[in-house]
This record gives structure tokens, sequence and C-alpha cells, in this order.
């Protein structure tokens, strides 16, 4: 399928000297929710920045449905709804009329109806008449989406979408997203929140010091990566890990009433019977048993520690 985001080569050094992106390649699928992950200064902003025009590449390529973001603006930016970290609208201005006027700014014929739909969609009909300084902040961050949305772009970027939001909140835009993506749009979010792309994405590329180490079905990774954990419930209280199972590592938790092994799936050797085996010897029993995959933070936070993956 042809990509509907197209990234060759790109690099970007800043004026300072400061090379915030190292030869990134990334395809992005029409249709897909794409989450990028990385700690803070990774490059992140900038590449969203790229690809939105408003930061000039040093170097590479870029095209957006098939137009180039340098060559091509016009048409590549219409393709393009933008819903930036910073919040930043007219403050005097009603929510209507913003929304209104960001579709104008793109050439698009007024269509009421489409902007009162997105109102609609996003719980904002019933403030329209509201000036934005009047709304509370999570009402402001729907307002910069409707504006985002009010061109009807085909591919959207939300930078940090959920950064600083109540959980409840959150879960909205997550519940949008999945609807926004059900029209079709193609969605890509950036996010520290390990939680928030273990929900949303079909796919996650993980962003390091401007370098680009891992693109990977979200499934994919947390198989691939992911480790297990045992966790054993002890009939009786431990309050010290006891010599004969020093060869395995472990952890004793909830007050020494837990004993939790890490494991990795896809060594041939688990170390699981041994352990039972020796526990078993040492007489040492358990109630009852559950392993559990690794989450998707636990792996990004040894990628990134590590500086290493596949690409
Ligand atoms: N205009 C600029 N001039 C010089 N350096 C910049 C500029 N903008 C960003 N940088 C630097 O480039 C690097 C990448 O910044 P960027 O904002 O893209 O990171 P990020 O991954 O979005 O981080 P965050 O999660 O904190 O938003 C950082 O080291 C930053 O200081």
């Amino acid at each position: 399928m042809q990509p509907i985001i197209s990234i060759s080569d790109l690099t970007k050094t800043y004026k300072s000297g400061h090379q915030a992106l190292k030869r990134v390649d990334l395809e992005i699928r029409k249709g897909e929710i794409f989450a990028l992950l990385g700690p803070n200064g990774a490059g992140k902003t900038t590449l969203i920045s790229i690809i939105c025009g408003i930061v000039r590449p040093s170097s590479g390529m870029v095209t957006a449905d098939g137009h180039d973001i340098v060559r091509d603006y016009r048409a590549a930016r219409t393709k393009i709804g933008l819903v930036p970290q910073e919040l930043h609208t007219d403050a005097f201005e009603t929510v209507l009329a913003t929304v209104s006027f960001s579709r104008g700014l793109f050439g698009k014929a007024p269509n009421p109806a489409y902007i009162e739909k997105i109102l609609r969609d996003l719980s904002l009909w019933d403030k329209r008449k509201s000036k934005i300084m009047e709304l509370s902040g999570g009402m402001k961050r729907r307002v910069m989406i409707a504006k985002a949305l009010s061109h009807e772009p085909e591919i959207l970027f939300l930078d940090e979408p959920t950064a600083g939001v109540d959980v409840e909140l959150r879960r909205d835009m997550w519940g949008l997203v999945h609807e926004l993506r059900q029209s079709g749009v193609t969605i890509i979010l950036t996010t520290h929140y390990i939680e928030e792309a273990e929900e949303m994405a079909d796919r996650v590329g993980v962003i390091s010091k401007g370098e680009l180490i891992l693109v990977e079905e979200k499934t994919a990774l947390m198989k691939k990566l992911g480790k297990k954990t045992l966790t054993l419930n002890l009939s009786e209280q431990m309050t010290a890990l006891p010599e004969g199972l020093a060869d395995w590592t472990l952890e004793l938790k909830d007050d020494g009433h837990e004993l939790e092994y890490v494991f990795d799936t896809h060594d041939e050797r688990t170390g699981i019977p041994s352990l039972l085996r020796r526990m078993s010897d040492l007489g040492i029993g358990f109630k009852d048993l559950n392993t559990r995959q690794s989450s998707l933070e636990e792996i990004f936070v040894s990628l990134v520690h590590d500086g290493a993956g596949s690409k």
C-alpha cells in the first residue's frame, strides 16, 4: 500500500549546531495510528514541525499524500491537521468563529454543517458562542483539535495530546482518536505516556537523541521484546531470600508474601521448572502463581537506556 507520509534520509541541524534529527527514514501507512515515543528533547516536535512545514529540513525528503512538503508546500499542508503542544488561539474570539476561520486559512469554502459536526463530536457545540478565554483547559484543547480538523485533513498530528489533562479527558481524547481513525484519518501522535501508546497505537516508533531506533507493530513489539514476570504467592511470609535460591534473580514483594521472577520468553530455558523444584526441595510452598507480560513502559525504558534496537 502507498504510504500516506514518506520520510527519507531526513536530518535537521539547528543554527546552534545541534543535530536534532539524524537520517530518519519512516513511512506512515494510510489509516493507521502511529505513536512516536521518546524522552524530552529526542526530536519528536522537530520531526512533526518539519512534516507540517514549520521547520525546514537540513536534508532529506518528506512527502504527504504524494506532495513534497517543501516544493509543493500548500498542497501538502492542506492534507495535514496539527494539534500543537502549546495552546494558542485568540482568547477574545468565539469557538465557532475560531474554528470557521481556521478552515478559511486553508482556502476551503465555508461548510457550516461540517463545522457543526466537529464541534458536536468534540462536545463543544453548546460552547460555540463562548469566548475561548472563558473555557476550561480541557475545552481549549478540544478547540485546538477542532481547529486542526476544520479543513478536513487526511492526516492528523497530535503533539502530546494529553499532557497535563485529567484522566477523564484523556479517556475522551482516546475515544475521539479512535473515532477519527474510523472515519479514515491517519493519526500520528507523540507522547511521553507509554500507556497512551499501548492503548491507542497500531505501530510504535521510538526516537532517542534524534535517531529512530525502532519502528514496530505494537503487539509484535510487546511480544518480541517482552519479558514475563512470574509471581508466586508464598504460603508463608519470607523475610529474606534463602541462599539456596541465589541462582535466580528474584525479588520479594508485598512484604515478603510474594516472590517475583522475571524471565525471557525466548530463552530456551526459562529457569522456571528448576526454580520450582528447588523451592520444593527447600520446603518453600506457594498458594498461587501467575505470569504477566511486561508492559510497553518496561520495554521502552530498557530500549532508551541501552540506546540499541533493531529498525
Ligand atoms: N529552534 C531550535 N534551535 C536550536 N535547538 C533546538 C530548536 N528547537 C529544538 N531544539 C533542540 O532540538 C532537540 C530536539 O527538540 P524537540 O523539541 O524536537 O524534542 P522533543 O522530542 O519534541 O522533546 P519534548 O518531548 O521535550 O517536546 C532538543 O535538544 C532541543 O533543545
